[in-house]
C-alpha cells in the first residue's frame, strides 16, 4: 500500500445494528456488567462442564437486550449463528485469519478486538478481511495492551484514530479501569465494554458517562419521537447535574460576599453572564436566556437563604455523586 493510500480517511460513517439497537449512531452503548443494553459472554471462559449451549442459554435468559458472544473454536460458530446476535473475535483470535474469515461469514455483527501488539493498520486490515467476506457489520474494540503501570487500558487516541480512518463504530473496553468511561465516550467512544463480571458501580459510572457526558459530547440526529424523548432526558440529565454545582458555587457566593442574597443581588454582574452565555448559545440569544437565567439565578438565591436560616440541611452535592465518584477515584 502506498504511503498516500494508508492516510486515506474515511468520512463515510457505518452504523452497526445489534438486535434492535444501533451501535455508531444515537447514545453509546453499554455492552457488559449489570443493566448493560447488551451482554456479552466468552466460551473461552466456560468452567466445570458447563457446555457451549447452556452458556448461550444463560446469556440469553439475563434480559431482553442483544447477546454477543466470543467462540471458543470454530466449532462453536453453528451455535453462535442460531442464538446470539452478534459474535465477538477476541483478542486472542484477531490474528487467526480462518477463524476471523468463517466468523465474517456468519453474516452477524463482529465485534473484533485489537491485539495488543497490533498496529492501527493490522487491526483495520481484519476489518477489512470481514468486508471482503461481504460483512461490513464490524464493531471495533480497543482494550489496550501492556501498560507501564501493569494493568491494561484502552489507547483512547487510537480509538479515535480507528473510527475516523475506518468509520466503523469503536468500543472501549474499560476491564482494569472502569474509571475511564467519561474519557472514553468525550473521546468519541460508540459504546463501553465492561467485564461481564463487573459491578453495579461501574456499572452505573458507565451509564452516568454516556448519559451525561454523552449529552455535552455526542451530536444526535434523532429521528422519533421516543428517540428524540431520550436524547432530551439525557440533556436535562447532564443540566440537572450543572445546575446542582451551580446553585452550589452560587450559595459559596452568598457566604462570601459582604452582602449575600437577594439584599447583595447584582444586576450588573448578571447581564453580563447572560451575554457571555449567549455567544454559546446563540440561537436561544441573550432574549431567550435572560428569563431562563433570572429564574435560575433566583432559585439559587432562595436556595442560600433558606440555608442561612437552617445552614446544615444541605444536600446539593448528591446529584453528582456518580461522576464525583468516578473522578476521585482515578
Ligand atoms: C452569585 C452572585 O450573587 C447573585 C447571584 C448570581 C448568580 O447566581 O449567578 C449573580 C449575581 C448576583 O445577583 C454573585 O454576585 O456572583
Amino acid at each position: 500500500m502506498s504511503s498516500t493510500a494508508q492516510c486515506t480517511v474515511h468520512t463515510e460513517r457505518v452504523a452497526v445494528r445489534l438486535g434492535a439497537l444501533t451501535i455508531g449512531a444515537g447514545p453509546a452503548v453499554v455492552i457488559g456488567g449489570p443493566g448493560a443494553d447488551v451482554h456479552w459472554i466468552s466460551l473461552r471462559d466456560r468452567r466445570g462442564g458447563v457446555s457451549s449451549a447452556e452458556s448461550v442459554a444463560a446469556a440469553r435468559a439475563w434480559g431482553a437486550g442483544p447477546v454477543l458472544v466470543e467462540p471458543s473454536s470454530e466449532e462453536d460458530l453453528p451455535l453462535i449463528a442460531e442464538r446470539a446476535d452478534g459474535v465477538v473475535v477476541g483478542a486472542a483470535w484477531m490474528r487467526a485469519s480462518g477463524l476471523v474469515r468463517a466468523v465474517a461469514g456468519l453474516g452477524l455483527p463482529v465485534l473484533l478486538h485489537r491485539h495488543p501488539s497490533a498496529t492501527l493498520e493490522e487491526w483495520l486490515a481484519i476489518a477489512g478481511r470481514c468486508a471482503a467476506e461481504g460483512n461490513d457489520g464490524v464493531v471495533l474494540c480497543e482494550s489496550g495492551g501492556r501498560a507501564p503501570l501493569g494493568a491494561a487500558a484502552p489507547d483512547l487516541a487510537l480509538m479515535r484514530a480507528a473510527r475516523g480512518r475506518s468509520g466503523h463504530p469503536v468500543l472501549a473496553g474499560l476491564g482494569a479501569d472502569p474509571a475511564l468511561a467519561s474519557a472514553a465516550v468525550a473521546a468519541g467512544a460508540d459504546g463501553l465494554l465492561l467485564d461481564p463480571s463487573a459491578g453495579e458501580r461501574d456499572a452505573l459510572a458507565a451509564r452516568e458517562a454516556v448519559r451525561i457526558v454523552g449529552a455535552l459530547t455526542r451530536r444526535e440526529s434523532p429521528d422519533s419521537v421516543v428517540a428524540a424523548r431520550e436524547a432530551i432526558d439525557r440533556v436535562d440529565a447532564a443540566l440537572a447535574v450543572l445546575l446542582e454545582r451551580r446553585a452550589e458555587l452560587a450559595g459559596t457566593i452568598q457566604r462570601l460576599k459582604p452582602v449575600g442574597g437577594f439584599a447583595g443581588r447584582d444586576a450588573d454582574r448578571e447581564r453580563r453572564l447572560v451575554a457571555e452565555m449567549a455567544r454559546r448559545a446563540p440561537v436561544l440569544g441573550e432574549a431567550r436566556l435572560a428569563p431562563i437565567m433570572n429564574a435560575v439565578i433566583e432559585a439559587g438565591l432562595h436556595l442560600a437563604e433558606e440555608h442561612r436560616s437552617a445552614p446544615r440541611s444541605r444536600g446539593a452535592d448528591r446529584g453528582t455523586e456518580t461522576l464525583g465518584t468516578e473522578a476521585s477515584r482515578e
